[in-house]
């Protein structure tokens, strides 16, 4: 499989006013993010609230301008690309929100809001335009008779599903998920993750999957990122990291997933609990050493890189292994 997106060496931060003196800080949201998704594969990317998944997203889809860093798309580096040099960038790249209501157009008619991106990039005629939409209202598991509707007509499940039925739109090449399905009840997210599979193998889609939520993440994903205060902290195959994770941070995480087998589960470190420490000032060495129940001196003092560990994962600690 070819090499479709490369993110090399991201790094954003925001000045955020701090405290009474109001005198700006710097939040690193994301710090040297590197990682590269091949066409029609998934990354799923995950971590806690605040760990800079969707800053690394937005920056992907031009959202947001990185600080440092490259961003490659089929090898072109897009990172700085003008408006017009991005426009047929743009159509390989979508993205799709937790809250689609974000993105859709209230007043529009939920016909026009798929045709839209096509009449942007002047694709097809009127006709052409009508027949592509009226194929991916049936794609997305809409009825045609639904194109009439106003967003707010239809339920969570369905806005979602019309926001994937517009990224689709351009046929891109990858879509950025931001956490797709976690504004949508329990029951009606496995029928848009299942959805997004589907659409995946018939348009050879590869997607960046964020999310919380181990467990889809773990069904939809080929290999996993695992990020902890703006940076990657493990990241390899799917079953590397879920089956043997090495990183203490992805232990944590892992052992928070229900697993069938109970035996497994004592084999495991504990990790105590605790706040994730501020983004604005954060620990010295490796950043999840107060949280860590292996640190010792070394941890407090030299950041660790990534480097390749037993289960053919990549694991940024010094007690991996
Ligand atoms: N526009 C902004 N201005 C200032 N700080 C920001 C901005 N956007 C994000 N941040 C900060 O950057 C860090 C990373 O945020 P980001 O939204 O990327 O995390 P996340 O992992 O996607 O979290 P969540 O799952 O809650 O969306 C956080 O500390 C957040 O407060």
């Amino acid at each position: 499989m070819s090499t479709l997106l490369e993110v090399k060496n991201l790094s954003k931060r925001f000045a955020v006013p701090r405290g009474i003196s109001g005198r700006p800080a710097t939040v690193h949201a994301v710090d040297d993010v590197s990682f590269a998704i091949a066409q029609g594969e998934t990354l799923g990317l995950v971590g806690e609230s605040g760990c800079g998944k969707s800053t690394v997203g937005k920056m992907i889809v031009r959202l947001l301008e990185p600080d440092e860093g490259k961003v490659l798309l089929d090898g072109t580096d897009i990172t700085h690309a003008s408006h017009r040099a991005m426009r047929p960038m743009r159509r390989k790249v979508q993205m799709i929100f937790q809250d689609p209501n974000g993105s859709l157009d209230p007043r529009q008619r939920s016909g026009d809001i798929v045709e839209e991106p096509l009449i942007v990039h002047g694709l097809g005629s009127a006709a052409e335009r009508k027949a592509k939409v009226a194929d991916l209202f049936g794609r997305v598991g809409l009825r045609p008779d639904q194109m009439g509707n106003v967003p707010s007509k239809f339920s969570g499940g369905q806005r979602q599903r019309l926001a994937i039925a517009r990224a689709l739109a351009l046929n891109p090449a990858l879509i950025v998920a931001d956490e797709p399905v976690s504004a949508l009840d329990v029951s009606i997210q496995a029928q848009v993750v299942n959805l997004m599979s589907d659409i995946q193998k018939e348009f050879g889609l590869a997607y960046l999957f964020v999310a919380h939520d181990l467990g889809i993440v773990r069904h939809i994903s080929d290999r996993v990122a695992v990020m902890y205060l703006g940076r990657i902290v493990e990241a390899g195959d799917t079953a590397a990291i879920y089956d043997r994770p090495s990183h203490p941070y992805t232990r944590t995480l892992m052992d928070a997933v229900p697993r069938p087998d109970p035996a497994r589960r004592h084999s495991r470190i504990k990790v105590p609990r605790g706040e994730v420490p501020s983004p604005l000032d954060p620990p010295s060495g490796c950043t999840f050493h107060p949280r860590c129940p292996i640190a010792t001196d070394i941890c407090r003092a030299e950041r660790p890189g990534l480097r390749r560990v037993a289960s053919g994962a990549e694991a940024a600690c010094h007690h991996a292994d």
